[in-house]
């Protein structure tokens, strides 16, 4: 049996996270890391989907020269090999700057290659060797849900594990599950040429909760492929041609070549046997622990990242690395840390932004909400040709704050950060609306929602001339 002070278990963003922290007071660990090395954002997820949207987006951009006056857009071919090649180039760069790092660099007794599992309260075992660990940070991760009758389509089922690893890409493919991965990859692969069918079982994409924006969604991506809400989908082979994969859907049977399942992702924690650690799980198979500790229950474990479902991203997943170390290292002292304003971005085109709470947790007597077009009088997002989207904030009208805001616009990633930064200050929408706007941008947006919002906040202030600037003090 080997004796640690610390074991940390995934080497993805969070425990890599945690690794440097331990590294830097030169403390006594061992990274255990089961499957490919280079973390799940590198490898498969964050960055060869944007790999894939930006080659996809700028192909599209074909079908728009004409209007700008540009001639023979429409001559314009795309080499799919070549893009997917690019986009496991990038990947092999990414993945290697992460390892280059973080791993590349830990001695033999430092790295254990393996899957772990608990054998005992605070005991691992990883390829038969028994690993002692005082202290254990579980970071493993989380994998895509792939229904088990869907197996029986053989290799035309993919997830984002499988289909950046294609050499070309089919006619057809049907995306389901329209979350932020299937409306990522599903418009991509449109933009690139396929005919895509995405389905999707709630009425909603995306993750947005505010009707007037899902409305503009729905019609926004609809133009470029099809769109199916409100209809969970089976999958088999077609028996009359087992080429084929039918998709049926209610009383329709849709034929395609290959089958993107984007259905969400769940933990990996149910392969750790927790049981031999004295640690039970809930309905979903998820310890108790603390969101702002990530502590389990009162004992030396910590849990970071997608592992614990929580909030599976990846500044999330860095975030809860950092306070799963701190709390391992000074435990038994244990510090709650606060959490930061939620941000999560849509890489779709207008992308989807969700900042703060969402829209459907809020609507009541006590919030007020506006919903702001940019067809409205947004002058830069007309020139861009952009418009096509919404702004919806909501606050609270008795403290005046804003609660959160739901976009759905071109660049909303920047807007976003802009809105989860004030937020995460607790303005109120007066204090808001004295920040510089500048002319013409696609913040003007934010501002027109704000004045809009601000008249129904405030209805004893009648000069709102003088409210959007501060007195000299
Ligand atoms: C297609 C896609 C696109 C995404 N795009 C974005 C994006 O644009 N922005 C964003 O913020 N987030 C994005 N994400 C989410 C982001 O990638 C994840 O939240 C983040 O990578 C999670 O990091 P992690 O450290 O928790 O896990 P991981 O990086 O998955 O690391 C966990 C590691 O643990 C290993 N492991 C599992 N079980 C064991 C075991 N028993 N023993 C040892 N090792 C084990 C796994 O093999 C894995 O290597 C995307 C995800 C996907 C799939
Ligand atoms: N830009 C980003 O930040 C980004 C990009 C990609 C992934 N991610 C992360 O990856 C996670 C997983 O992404 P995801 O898109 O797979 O999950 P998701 O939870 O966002 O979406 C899954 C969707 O599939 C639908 N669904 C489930 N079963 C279905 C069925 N049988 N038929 C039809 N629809 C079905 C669900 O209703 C849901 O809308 C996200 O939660 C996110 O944290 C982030």
């Amino acid at each position: 049996m080997r004796k640690v002070k610390y074991a940390i278990i995934g080497a993805g963003t969070s425990g890599l996270t945690a690794m440097s922290y331990l590294q830097q007071l030169g403390e006594d660990f061992v990274l255990i890391q089961g499957g490919a090395y280079g973390t799940t954002c590198a490898r498969v997820g964050c960055m060869p989907s944007k790999a894939m949207i930006h080659a996809a987006n700028h192909y599209y951009q074909r079908n728009h020269f004409a209007e700008l006056g540009i001639e023979k857009g429409e001559q314009l071919n795309v080499d799919l090999p070549k893009v997917l090649q690019r986009i496991r180039q990038l990947r092999d760069r990414f993945t290697g700057g992460v390892k280059k790092n973080s791993t590349d660099g830990l001695s033999a007794e430092q790295l254990i290659e393996g899957f772990a599992q608990f054998v005992g309260p605070n005991q691992l075992e990883v390829n038969g060797e028994i690993i002692q660990a005082e202290r254990i940070i579980l970071a493993n991760g989380s994998r895509p849900v792939v229904p088990q009758a869907w197996q029986v389509i053989g290799d035309k089922l993919w997830t984002s594990d499988d289909i950046f690893e294609q050499t070309d890409l089919p006619k057809r493919i049907a995306v389901i599950g329209l979350g932020v991965i299937g409306l990522e990859l599903g418009q991509a692969l449109a933009r690139l040429g396929v005919e895509v069918t995405g389905i999707e079982m709630q009425n909603t994409l995306g993750g947005l909760t505010e009707p007037a924006l899902i409305e503009l969604a729905v019609a926004e991506f609809s133009k470029e492929f099809t769109v199916h809400l409100g209809q969970a989908a089976e999958v088999c082979l077609n028996p009359e041609n087992q080429e084929e994969v039918a998709i049926r859907l209610g009383d329709k049977t849709i034929y395609v070549d290959a089958v993107l399942a984007s259905l969400g992702r769940r933990s990996n924690i149910d392969n750790l046997n927790l049981a031999a650690a004295g640690i039970g799980v809930d309905a979903r198979g998820m310890p108790p622990f603390n969101v702002h500790t990530m502590q389990i229950m009162d004992r030396p474990i910590f849990i970071a990242g997608d592992a614990n479902g929580y909030r599976p991203i990846l500044h999330e997943a860095g975030d809860e690395g950092r306070m799963a170390v701190l709390n391992a290292v000074s435990y038994p002292q244990i510090q709650s840390f606060a959490r930061k304003v939620p941000l999560g971005v849509a890489f779709s085109d207008p992308q989807i932004a969700l900042i703060g709470q969402r829209y459907a947790d809020c609507v009541g007597e006590q919030t007020l909400s506006v919903t702001f077009p940019l067809s409205c009088a947004n002058g830069r997002a007309i020139v861009m040709g952009q418009d096509k989207g919404a702004i919806c904030l909501f606050a609270d009208k008795q403290s005046k704050k804003l609660l959160g805001a739901e976009l759905f616009m071109a660049d909303a990633e920047h807007l976003a950060h802009g809105l989860a930064w004030m937020l995460q200050q607790q303005m109120t929408v007066a204090q808001w609306l004295r920040m510089p706007f500048y002319h013409p941008v696609l913040e003007e947006a934010l501002q027109s929602a704000l004045r809009q919002l601000a008249r129904q906040l405030y209805p004893e202030q009648s000069n709102w001339l003088a409210a959007e600037l501060s007195p000299l003090e």
